[in-house]
């Protein structure tokens, strides 16, 4: 799709960024509430959802709030700056597209776009325009233990990283979830985090199956472990579990030439009584990453009023497709699968 449009100019730094939220389900209603209260500098003007009563019910709590029932129809409403993505993943080129043909700055929720294909678009469209203007919405980047991970491994205070050892637990997920899921939507996160904790690319993908019988529940053969190489020659492996029953947990541990370090052993409120000692589990990654979220929005905000973007870019959102791709096919046969990328483009000069 051609850039068409007029770039956008970010507002005055005495006038709110007006932000466009598409989607209102779990994340959409979440990031309104956190740009209409907790950040400053921005606010929601429209909402967009195909399930109209949810879009209403959200703007209606918001003073000059529209409500969109056609999602790029918000794009076009009065006093929109910035769009905010939180459809499902396949919904996403579609708005990405339609977002930088008008030149606004997008924050897109994770997965930038689940195939690589239609990723490679967007980052073409980008490109095109010659401006960076999308962030994708991994949110560990922002997570504060996280950020003390990647400080550690970049200083080299263990020496190299030879393994990552990780844990991504979740109570449950939406009905709607399947098999592939666990790999696009989930470890996803990890396939981000691993590039960024790195600083390197992902080779190829492993994924191994227990061979129980599907639990009835839940539609998805849990747990699984995705086990993957980077070309630094670092071994990642990844328990995947979406229908845990107990919590959410996101644990990593870095094996290195000199030592080894965890994040993610936070159990909140700890608690010693009657012979036993006991903490609390996280029970979503609303509440797990509620700070991650906050500060990813907050730089985002402020990153748009500087003309560029934050956080993981529309390649890494492509290169995350891309690793998900040959996940998705490791889990289908049950083979080692090479990730293909394709040639990075030149960065943007100013992109941060
Ligand atoms: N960063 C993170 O930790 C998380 C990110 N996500 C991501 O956020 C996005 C949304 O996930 P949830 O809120 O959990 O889903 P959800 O199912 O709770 O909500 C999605 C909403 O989008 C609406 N929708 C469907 N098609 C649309 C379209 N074309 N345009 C606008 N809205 C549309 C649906 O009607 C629904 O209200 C996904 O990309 C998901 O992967 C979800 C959970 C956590
Ligand atoms: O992005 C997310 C969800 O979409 C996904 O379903 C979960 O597994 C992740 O933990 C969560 O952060």
């Amino acid at each position: 799709m051609p850039i068409s449009g007029p770039p956008s100019a970010a507002p005055s730094s005495s006038t709110p960024l007006g932000v466009a939220v598409l989607g209102a389900g779990t994340m959409g209603a979440d990031h309104v509430r956190r740009v209409d209260q907790l950040v400053s500098g921005a606010r929601v003007v429209a909402v967009a959802d195909p399930d109209e009563a949810r879009a209403a019910a959200l703007a209606a709590g918001i003073d000059g709030c529209r409500a969109f029932p056609e999602p790029l129809a918000a794009l076009d409403a009065a006093g929109v700056d910035a769009v905010l993505i939180a459809s499902p993943g396949p919904a996403h080129e579609e708005a990405l597209l339609a977002a930088l043909d008008r030149g606004l700055a997008v924050l897109c929720e994770k997965p930038m776009v689940p195939d690589p294909e239609a990723a490679l678009r967007v980052v073409e469209a980008e490109a095109k325009g010659g401006r960076p203007l999308v962030s994708v919405g991994f949110m560990r980047r922002f997570d504060a233990e996280h950020q003390r991970l990647k400080a550690l491994l970049d200083a080299r205070e263990l020496g190299a990283p030879r393994l990552l050892h990780c844990r991504h637990r979740n109570l449950a997920v939406h009905p709607y979830f399947t098999e592939e899921m666990l790999i696009t939507d989930s470890v996803a996160h990890e396939f981000d985090a691993a590039r960024w904790l790195l600083d390197q690319e992902i080779t190829a993908v492993q994924v191994f199956r227990p061979t129980a019988a599907l639990p009835e529940h839940t539609g998805v053969n849990d747990p699984q472990l995705v086990v993957f190489e980077t070309d630094g020659g670092v071994v990642v492996d990844v328990e995947i579990l979406a229908n845990g029953g107990f919590g959410y947990q996101v644990q990593t541990e870095a094996v290195c030439e000199r030592g080894t370090a965890r994040i993610g052993e936070a159990h909140g409120l700890m608690t010693n009584t009657a012979g036993r000692w006991g903490g609390e589990i996280a029970q979503d990654y609303l509440t797990r990453f509620a700070d991650a979220y906050d500060r990813e929005v907050r730089a985002w905000v402020a990153a748009v009023r500087r003309g560029t973007t934050v956080g993981a870019t529309a390649w890494d959102g492509y290169a995350v497709a891309a690793v998900a791709a040959a996940g998705v096919e490791a889990q289908r046969t049950g083979r080692r699968v090479p990730v293909e990328l394709a040639p990075r483009p030149a960065p943007f000069m100013n992109a941060v």
